[in-house]
């Protein structure tokens, strides 16, 4: 049942400008520290529990790679004003059915893997880098790294030479764990990495870039050691043939030194610690250990050098949930060869994504409701229309899934029970369409430096434009952010959002300026985020500090709430909301959802393909026609309506640097690339 109350003041009474703290209504005597107290106290305990639990439940699951398909198409793109077609090749991969570890044999790799650590010098306390995608090996590097008191850094594998470099020096790491793919980006940078010793990769002999091992091997400068490279199968059986004991560090040693995306500045590395990690998943099981439980089965797709991926997988990990690994290049069925793609291969029921994941599953299902026909679109609104006035398990909304919703249900693989979006805010309309088509989206609230959760909605309690109540590892209070009015005296308290607890970490590495600057004396992180409690006691949040601007006017807007609530609109798939505080308003830049813009094209009459679309004005004015429609619709005041949009016809990636490698906008580099654009509209 739900409760009456998500949270309740605690403490002390509240200082002059802020409000008092709150803590989970499961929770509020006492702070989570584990999941067991006593038993659990490092992150080598958490798969010690899961195998004596759970030895021979299916734990890990993966997908070889039977071939890789190419496929040429023809592209066209605006050069010079003028039209020119490329060739473009793609890859496409036909994969083999999920094969499985259980708990015991992913255990007897990570026990494997911990061994040959140590066997080639990796002493405790050092740093072991992890550059890779999210893979089974991946855990079993990071697991044996916990369990050797080594410490693991993580760096996104969309990372280029100067990312990577920088994550290896500046932990001084004695190895790196990467994959064959990547070998090119690393061989770029050994030369001035000299803290490293040691290389393991996996992957296909095929995937290794020419020349990379060799450079690998022979560049070093003189007087330093040739680094020692390995395959992860002959790193496996070297540690079976020197098998080592675990040397388990103490709860306040830190586990991983994860670095930020980078949203907001160049990353940092926050130090988490082995407590941090074992209290988030006491908190997660506190409160939704209904739904975190085993017998579930994951996707596991997103990055695990990002905070919410890994502590999501280290919780089920904890209940022998099973957790199958994908990709967001093999996802549907479309994206993949002779087989299916992950989400109908898996069956999953539990799936985590960003809003950006969730904005192209739903315009992904509308253009395609759209394409089949008048009499079809019609049906399927309807069924919106039923299921949101009968609710969820009426009557009405039973029938809609059976009559109009089945088909999309089964596009995930017919199995979901639920899906939690986090990372960054999710429009209402987006969150409120999948959890009527498709399945029931709950919302976290978080960052690296709370060891990701921070807040999150028991499905119970389920509603929309709030990120929940505090986990029960942490209590939440609001401050006054005086210039822009949020004030904890507002009839709805409103301010900068500050956390303290057992899974907020204590700072980041070697940056004790940044430190200082982010948290107080008394260990409140000051999150930057800007929240407001609602009277039910979950919390919303409403914006980010540094993306409040001021337009000329005097009044504040912000900015990612404003991308939140465009982003619904149908022609956009990515969305930055650009403001001067010389303007009166603020504009857009787009990168076009490229089939629903074909549509729009078609119906003004334009013809060509994205490179010519984006440059017609008349498709440019019917897309912010309905961008300000989408605003007023939302309640936005006149001078939160966008004045001008640019449209582009580049996919933002975090390989291009549009986007950071969490999938969140890289407002500057957007700003840079495409000034000339926005000067051109933007008054
Ligand atoms: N559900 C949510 N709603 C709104 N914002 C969210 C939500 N979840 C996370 N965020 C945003 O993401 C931030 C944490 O992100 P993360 O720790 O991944 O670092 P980053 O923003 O990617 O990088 P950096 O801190 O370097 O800028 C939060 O401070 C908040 O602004």
């Amino acid at each position: 049942m739900a409760p009456k109350q998500g949270s309740v003041e605690v403490g002390p009474p509240a200082q002059p400008g802020q409000g008092r703290a709150r803590r989970s209504f499961v929770s509020p005597d006492e702070l989570v520290t584990s999941p067991q107290p006593g038993s659990i106290s490092v992150l080598a305990h958490i798969l010690d529990h899961a195998v004596d639990e759970f030895a021979d439940v299916q734990a890990l699951g993966w997908r070889d790679t039977i071939d890789v398909i190419k496929e040429d198409k023809d592209v066209k793109k605006i050069v010079g004003g003028k039209e020119v077609t490329e060739k473009k090749t793609w890859s496409y991969f036909h994969l083999s059915d999920y094969k499985w570890w259980t708990y015991a044999q992913f255990k007897e790799n990570v026990d494997a893997v911990g061994s040959a650590l140590r066997h080639v010098g990796c002493e405790p306390n050092s740093v072991f880098n992890i550059y890779s995608a999210t893979s089974r090996h991946w855990q079993v590097m990071a697991n044996a790294c916990a369990q050797q008191g080594i410490t693991f850094a993580t760096a996104y594998d969309s990372l280029g030479e100067q990312g990577l470099q920088h994550s290896i020096n500046e932990p001084s790491a004695y190895g790196i764990f990467t994959n064959a793919n990547l070998l090119h980006t690393l061989a770029g940078v050994v030369a001035k990495t000299p803290s490293l010793r040691i290389v393991v990769y996996d992957g296909p002999a095929s995937d290794v870039p020419p020349g990379a091992l060799d450079t690998l091997k022979s560049t070093r400068k003189e007087g330093e050691d040739p680094l020692q490279v390995y395959t992860f199968d002959d790193f496996v059986k070297m540690g079976k043939e020197h098998p080592s004991e675990p040397h388990l560090p103490g709860p306040e040693d830190v586990a991983c030194l994860m670095y930020t995306s980078g949203s907001t500045g160049p990353p940092k590395g926050v130090q988490i610690t082995n407590a941090n990690i074992v209290a988030t998943i006491g908190a997660v099981q506190k409160l939704i250990g209904h739904i975190v439980c085993k017998g579930e089965t994951y996707l596991a797709y997103l990055p695990l050098a990002h905070i919410m991926e890994f502590a999501v997988e280290m919780c089920f990990m904890y209940v022998g949930a099973r957790m199958g690994y994908g990709s967001v290049k093999t996802l549907t069925d479309a994206s993949v060869r002779n087989c299916l793609g992950d989400l109908r291969a898996l069956q999953p029921t539990i799936l985590v994504g960003v809003p950006a994941v969730w904005e192209t599953i739903r315009k992904g299902i509308v253009s395609k409701v759209k394409a089949s026909g008048a009499v079809k679109s019609k049906v399927f609104d309807l069924g919106m229309a039923a299921k949101r006035f009968g609710g969820r398990g009426s009557f009405l909304g039973n029938l809609a899934d059976k009559v109009v919703f089945e088909a999309v249900k089964q596009g995930t693989g017919g199995k979901l029970k639920y899906a939690l979006s986090g990372g960054a805010p999710i429009s209402k309309e987006t969150q409120e369409f999948l959890s009527i088509a498709l399945v029931l989206i709950i919302q976290g609230y978080g960052m690296t430096e709370s060891t990701a959760m921070c807040c999150l909605l028991p499905p119970e309690m389920h509603q929309y434009q709030t990120v929940g109540v505090p986990v029960p590892s942490c209590e939440v209070k609001l401050v006054d952010v005086e210039e822009a009015g949020y004030k904890s005296s507002n009839s709805t308290p409103e301010g900068e959002i500050w956390i303290r607890g057992p899974s907020v970490t204590k700072g980041y590495y070697k940056q004790d300026d940044l430190t200082k600057e982010a948290w107080t004396d008394d260990g409140w992180f000051m999150t930057g985020d800007v929240g407001r409690w609602n009277k039910d006691g979950t919390l919303s949040v409403i914006d980010r500090k540094k993306n409040l601007v001021k337009l000329s006017g005097g009044e504040y807007i912000a900015l990612e709430r404003l991308e939140s609530l465009y982003g619904s609109c149908e022609y956009a798939a990515r969305i930055m909301v650009h403001a001067d505080s010389n303007a009166s308003r603020p504009m857009a830049v787009i990168f076009p959802h490229e089939q629903n813009l074909k549509q729009l094209a078609k119906e003004l009459g334009v013809s060509g393909d994205i490179g010519t679309m984006v440059h017609d004005d008349k498709v440019r004015d019917a897309v912010l026609k309905n961008l300000n429609a989408v605003g007023k619709k939302a309640g936005l005041k006149p001078l939160e309506q966008l004045s001008s949009v640019v449209l582009t016809d580049e996919e933002w990636t975090p390989q291009n640097g549009l986007l950071t490698a969490a999938q969140k906008l890289n407002r500057k580099k957007i700003a840079q690339t495409y000034k000339q654009e926005i000067d051109a509209v933007y008054p």
